[in-house]
């Protein structure tokens, strides 16, 4: 079997380990165990009928005395581009906004308060290719573009915050392109816009010969539901962008990316996870599925042939919470939606047995991470 066709970690474990012994396999893979999510009949139907796998799960908190439970219910999205790469711009990504809409519309369904989206979802994943056109086309401003006025009215219909990563031009400033994404209240007012922090120089994405790093810094988003937080792709190797985001409050934090079997997916199930436990916070990992072919061949600078694609964009998308439980993911192969209900109490309650903003070393990391990025800096090391 190729990896593109092996299917989820999960249902292979579903088969194979011993009945008796899957809890304790689940319990020492995920953490304790999550009760599924029990989701309108209507909902199950339409996710069937629109092709697209709907999973759910309930992350609980303890009750508290004097603080009622902070329910939140979170809609994760993946999926494959609908139209091939060198159909016109436009219909790729009116294909995307109605694929998604389809989505949403059973989000809506399932109660859900949030939503976000896989980085740059109105586009194939086409920075591989290093070339410019169409592919700078499918840029768009994060304030008024196409992609950002059909957020506003998907957040007004269904009363829902929504998180859209996009390529972004930014026609103040030159018409410059960045990563970016864009909050949209639940309200429909475009809350504000975040940027992609680090840039990938690895393997295949080529996105620095598109856009810089980001200067938006770690912003955090009051909404209606919780403080949210978006560290897109890459970043989730720098735990220092997490914890920025955490310093600032964030209560949820998502990641969406895009990024292949090949590259990632040992780190994938470990990065976002460990976030959550280091931050005290909920974190939502988000990757495309499926396998984007181009026009043309590009290399990968690594003495292998020229190809057409990227690799297998592996799904198995997650939420994880701040007591190290996560749930089970998405399929590797297929779209789907991740509902999951959030008690944002969960944060404060593993905060205080684990302490770990309380324990952390900030001023000293602070003063040493300031005297390392000098030019004259001498690593501290003791020698005989
Ligand atoms: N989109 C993106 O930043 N991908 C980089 C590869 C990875 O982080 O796995």
């Amino acid at each position: 079997m190729s990896s593109s066709q092996f299917e989820s970690l999960e249902k292979t474990l579903g088969t194979y380990v011993p009945e008796g012994e899957l809890s304790e396999v689940r319990r020492i893979l995920y953490g304790k165990e999550l009760k599924s999510l029990e989701l309108p009949q209507a909902a199950v139907d339409s996710a069937s009928e629109r092709d697209f796998e709907l999973k759910g799960y309930v992350f609980e908190a303890a009750q508290e005395q004097l603080r009622a439970a902070r329910v939140v219910r979170v809609g994760l999205i993946q999926n494959k581009i609908v139209l091939p790469t060198d159909a016109p711009v436009l219909d790729q990504i009116t294909a995307l906004h109605k694929r998604v809409a389809d989505m949403v519309e059973v989000a809506a369904m399932c109660g859900v308060n949030i939503i976000c989206f896989q980085e740059a979802w109105t586009m194939p994943f086409a920075f591989c290719t290093r070339e410019r056109e169409p592919w700078t086309e499918f840029a768009e401003s994060a304030e008024e573009g196409y992609t950002t006025r059909f957020c506003q009215e998907l957040a007004k219909k269904h009363n829902m915050v929504v998180v859209s990563p996009i390529l972004e031009r930014d026609e103040i400033h030159g018409g410059t392109l960045w990563n970016t994404a864009v909050v949209v209240s639940n309200s429909g007012k475009v809350l504000g816009k975040t940027r992609k922090n680090h840039i990938p120089r690895v393997g295949d994405f080529n996105e620095s010969s598109y856009y810089m790093e980001g200067n938006t810094g770690h912003r955090v988003f009051q909404t209606q539901f919780g403080k949210i937080a978006v560290n897109i792709c890459y970043g989730r190797h720098h735990p220092l962008n997490w914890f920025m985001y955490g310093l600032n409050g964030a209560e949820i934090i998502f990641n969406p990316s895009a990024t292949v079997g090949a590259l990632s997916e040992p780190m994938w199930s470990i990065e976002a996870r460990n976030a959550a436990i280091a931050n005290h916070c909920f974190t939502c990992a988000i990757n495309r599925v499926g396998t984007e072919h181009f026009k043309n061949e590009f290399t990968s600078g690594d003495g292998k042939k020229a190809h057409r694609d990227f690799g297998h964009f592996y799904g198995s998308s997650y939420v994880a919470a701040p007591d190290g439980s996560r749930s089970p993911g998405l399929s590797r192969t297929q779209d789907g939606l991740l509902v999951t209900e959030l008690d944002l109490n969960l944060n404060r309650q593993i905060a205080d047995k684990w302490n770990f903003k309380m324990t952390g070393r900030f001023d000293m990391y602070a003063e040493e991470i300031a005297e390392a990025v000098q030019h004259e800096f001498q690593p501290n090391i003791i020698k005989e």
